[in-house]
Formats: C-alpha cells, structure tokens, sequence
C-alpha cells in the first residue's frame, strides 16, 4: 500500500526533492540554534566581548532570515506537491471510473463513487505533502536532539530516553485505533452523499408522494451515523493528544528537577542546562509533528485505500490485446446460441439463435422483463454474453474494440438522458466535432427546426438539469438528432411508452423511419401499432426466441404474438 502511494510522487520528484532538500536544512538550522544558545551563555557572556556577541548575533539573524525563506518554500511547493498528488488521482479515479462496464455501475451507488472522487482525496494532498517530509524530518531532529543531548550530558540524555518507549506505544495504539475510526467515517460520508444524491435526483418523485418528511427521516439517520463516526475518530484524537501533552510536561519537569540536581553537584554549568531544556523544546516540535502524522495518516491512508479498492475494480468487459479497429460495418447481426445472465444465480437469455440481415428492421416484443432490453444490451457489448457469440459481419464482437464496435452503433432511449447545457451543447453530444450545418441538418431530419427557431436563444437555449426544461417529445426529437449526426449503420430504438399525443408520436414516427432508413435496426417495441411495418418480429419470452416473423405472418399463426396483438387491442 505504501509502496504504491509513494509511486504517485513520480511525476513531482523534482518538486519533491527541492521540498524535502529544503525541510532538512531547516530542520539542521533548528538542531544547530540551541547549540549557539549555550555558547552564547558559556563562551561568550563570561568574556563580556560586545564586538563578539553583535558578530554573532548578526550571524545568526541571516541564519534566521534564511531558514525562513526556506521555511516558505517548504510551506508553498510542499502543498503543491500534495494538490499535484490529490489532483492526478482524482483525475485517474474519473478515468477509472468512465472505462467502467455496466455491471459496475448496476452495482454501486452514485454517491459512493463521487464521496471516492471529492472527499476521500480531501486528507491524501495533505498526507503526501506532510507525511513523507515530516516524519522523516521529525525522526531526523529526534534522533539528532538526543545525541546533542547525550553529548551535553550522558546522565540526564538517559532521564530523558525513558519517554521514548512510552511515546512509540501511545503512537502505535492510536494509529490502530484511528486507521478504524476514518474508514467509517469515509464509508458514513459515503452513504450520506448517496442518500443525498438519491433524493434530490429524485426530489419531483418525493414531492409528488409528499414525501419529504420520510426523506427527511432518512437523511437524518445517515446523517447521524456519520456524526457518530466522526465524533469516534475525534475521541480517539483527543486521548492521544491529550497522552502527548501529558508525556510532554513530565518530560520537561523531569529533565528540570534531574538538571537541578545535577547543576548543585557542579556536574551541569547553567549554560548546558538552559540548551538541554531548549534541546528539549527542539523534541517538542518531532512528538508534535509525528501526533499531527498521527492524525493525518489513517485519515489519508483511509482515503487511500478506498480509492484504491475503486481502482482496483476492473471492468468486465474488456478489449482484447489483439482486438481490431472496425468501420463501415455493414450491419449484418448474429446470435449463435447466445446465454446470458446478470447474475449467477438467474439465468436471463437461454440458447438465442437470431440472424438478422443489414438494413433490416427488426422488433423485439414479448413480456415485460422477458430480455428484450437484455438482448439489445449485449450488441454494444454493454455486457459480455455469459455463452456463445454474436457476430457482426462475420466477426465476433468480442474480437472487436468497444470503442470502434460502439461507433457503429447507435442508441435511442426509451428516457433520453440530457447534460446541463445548452440545446447545441446536448445536441453535438453525438458527434463532437460536428460542423453548425450538420448539427443544423440533423436538427431539421428530426423535425426539431421549428422549436428551436421559436426560442429566443435558439441552440443557445439552456435545458436546466437533465434537460428538465424540455417536453418528452422534444427529448426525444433532440436524441434523434444526435443519432442522425453520429449515423451509425445499426440503431437501437428503445420505443417510449410514455403516451405522446398523436400529433407530437407522427412527427416521432416520421423522424424515426427517416433515421432507420439504410441502417439495421433494432426495435425494442411497447407498442405492437408501431411495428406493423418491420421486416421481422421476434417475439422473446423468459425461454428464449418464442416466434419469428412477419406481422401479418405472426398474426396468422395465432400464437403468443397474435395474443399479445389481441390484448392490446381490445385495451386500445
Ligand atoms: N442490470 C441488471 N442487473 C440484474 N438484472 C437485470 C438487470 N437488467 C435487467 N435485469 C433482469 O433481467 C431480466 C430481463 O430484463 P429486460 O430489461 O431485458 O426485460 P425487457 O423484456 O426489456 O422488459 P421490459 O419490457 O419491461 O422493458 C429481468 O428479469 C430483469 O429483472
């Protein structure tokens, strides 16, 4: 674990260096100054030399003044350092997480994942910048303040190495009890960005329930689960610095009372007493700085394992090493005795052989939760299938790279999701680099020209949050025209079955026959009046492909596909 944080100090070892360079000369200056304090006194004081004691102060005011300037470049470039290290994990966490399959995020909490990116790094900046530099610099003023002291006087060095065992035991307790304390504090913050997450989100569902008071009540009690952690952690702080202080004083009273005594029996001059006691005070700043890595470790490393649980998370599906670039595909799709299931306990798609033709269109139907959605879901390689293969154009998916197989596919929800932005903005989502007369081409294929010309900001316009500003039919015109501009051989169309009215579902129907023309399309149809028209309905039941077929064909057949026709038409 520690080996791999350190690995993160890589790409800022030169920053790294000059830092810590620079914290070892102060901390050799800090070690040097009590020296020059009992010189003062014994040397210099009985000679009464003025000339002597200006030259030296003088010297040591620059030595001051330089320790200072070091002091800010330690301050200043040892944060960067660790802003540097916060920024390139967060950024490698997002990374991390976009490449994530389906399955990862079928099985994680929205807030989970952001609480890992935001506050988990929050204490990781502080630990990299503090941790390495301070403990090394605590350990070296340490170990050098006692071997002043034992020079200074072996009796009384020995008085004083008795705390040591004392403070590495106190160290070592709380470390433990801490490195607990943050993990669940991290894992409460963790579930109360999620509940947060959860109800604004879902904030028109909670009202329209009038359900505030029950989220409330929800919120409350994470809310105090994480106070509850909190306060543990801080408990556990508190003893511990609570022992150090304690340790401390005794410390100072014990080498005072010793040094006396040895003072009376002239084994000690005032002079070696005053720089023992300041040698003393030079140990104060090591214990303080090794009780504030105290704190900051667990707390940061916490942090780090979280983020490294996440990014160790590997996706499911996955490219091949050798897996190839395609394009153009014709759009010929087949599934040779495809199983599939989400878990390994169900079993979702079982022994699906289908073959469909390019530039066919073809409609899925059967009850819900039979697999439709399922079956679309597994072209884009959404998730791998669990057994068999599907093929396009003769390849196997799998030996194709997502990102080129996902470029030739194109994907219309049944809820378009939109990002806050404008209607350009949502509009070139399907093809980035897109020119002002495609976006304006694709606009007018899904009879959206009219709308927008009617705003006075035009494309300008801003959708609110998740496009919230805009119908339902104008959602999905809007996601038509990001498929027309992306022009993808194969469409997947997830039919809405929100009720749109018959004017707004013509205009729909109209863009999306334009938009199926010269591609393979799959739809995945709620409603059998919309796809009378197609070149083949599969009907998929919870045992697999049930019936093939033309419309009328099915019809004529009378079985599950001329039922399911039957029910919805005696309910329209
Ligand atoms: N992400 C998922 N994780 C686990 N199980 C899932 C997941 N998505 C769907 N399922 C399950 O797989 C089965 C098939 O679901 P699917 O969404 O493919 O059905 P569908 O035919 O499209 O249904 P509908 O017509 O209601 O949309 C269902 O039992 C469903 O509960």
């Amino acid at each position: 674990m520690i080996r791999r944080f350190f690995s993160y100090y890589k790409p800022h070892r030169r920053l790294f260096i000059i830092d810590f360079s620079c914290a070892i000369i102060v901390a050799l200056l800090e070690l040097a100054f009590p020296l020059a304090v009992q010189w003062f006194i014994d040397t210099l004081l009985p000679g009464q030399n003025w000339n002597a004691i200006v030259t030296v102060s003088i010297g040591l005011l620059v030595l001051y003044a330089f320790s200072t300037f070091l002091q800010y470049i330690v301050n200043y470039w040892g944060h960067m350092l660790g802003i540097n290290i916060e920024t390139d994990m967060r950024h490698q966490l997002f990374q991390h997480v976009q490449r994530q399959s389906f399955r990862f995020f079928d099985n994680t909490k929205t807030g989970h994942i952001m609480s890992r990116i935001t506050n988990d790094l929050f204490d990781l900046g502080e630990l990299a910048h503090h941790g390495p530099e301070d403990l090394f610099i605590a350990i070296m003023t340490f170990v050098g303040a006692f071997c002043i002291m034992f020079t200074i006087n072996v009796k009384l060095a020995l008085v004083a190495l008795i705390i040591v065992p004392f403070l590495i035991w106190l160290i070592a307790y709380s470390n433990f009890k801490m490195n607990t304390a943050w993990k669940s504090m991290y894992t409460e913050i963790a579930d109360v960005n999620a509940r947060v997450e959860d109800s604004i989100s879902g904030a028109r569902v909670v009202q329209s329930f009038t359900n505030e008071e029950f989220e409330i009540k929800r919120f409350a009690i994470n809310n105090q689960k994480f106070r509850l952690a909190k306060l543990g952690a801080y408990k556990v702080m508190s003893y511990t610095s609570s022992g150090m202080f304690m340790l401390t004083r005794l410390f100072v009273l014990a080498v005072l009372v010793y040094g006396a005594w040895l003072s009376f029996r002239g084994q000690l001059s005032y002079g070696e007493l005053v720089g023992f006691v300041l040698y003393v005070n030079v140990l104060f700043k090591p214990i303080d700085k090794i009780s504030a890595i105290l704190e900051l470790y667990p707390k940061g490393m916490a942090g780090f394992k979280r983020f490294t649980e996440l990014m160790d998370q590997h996706p499911d599906v996955v490219d091949e090493q050798d897996a190839i670039e395609i394009n153009g595909l014709k759009g010929d799709i087949r599934f040779q005795k495809v199983h599939f299931s989400y878990d390994k306990n169900k079993s979702v798609l079982k022994n699906i052989d289908l073959s469909i033709q390019h530039g066919e269109t073809v409609a899925f139907v059967g009850p819900s939760g039979a697999g439709k959605t399922t079956i679309c879901s597994l072209i884009p390689r959404f998730y791998d299938v669990t057994d068999g293969a599907i093929t396009i154009d003769g390849i196997d998916i799998r030996h194709m790279t997502k990102k080129s197989l996902r470029s030739q596919i194109g994907i219309v929800q049944q809820d378009v999701f939109l990002f806050t932005g404008t209607l350009r903005e949502n509009i070139a989502y399907g093809a980035l680099d897109a020119t002002q007369e495609e976006i304006a081409k694709a606009v007018k294929l899904a009879h959206l020209e009219e709308f927008i010309q009617s705003l006075p900001d035009g494309y300008e316009t801003q959708i609110g949050e998740r496009g919230l500003k805009l119908s339902g039919g104008q959602k999905q015109r809007l996601a038509i025209a990001r498929m027309f501009l992306k022009n993808p051989p194969i469409l997947i169309l997830d039919e809405a079955t929100s009720a749109l009215d018959t004017e707004t579902e013509l205009i729909i129907q109209k863009a999306l026959t334009e938009l199926s023309k010269n591609r393979t399309t799959l739809i995945i149809a709620h409603r059998l009046a919309t796809i009378r028209n197609a070149d083949k309905i599969v009907v998929v039941t919870e045992d697999g492909i049930a019936e093939e077929g033309r419309h009328d064909e099915l019809l004529a057949k009378g079985g599950i596909f001329a039922n399911l026709h039957k029910v919805q038409f005696q309910k329209a």
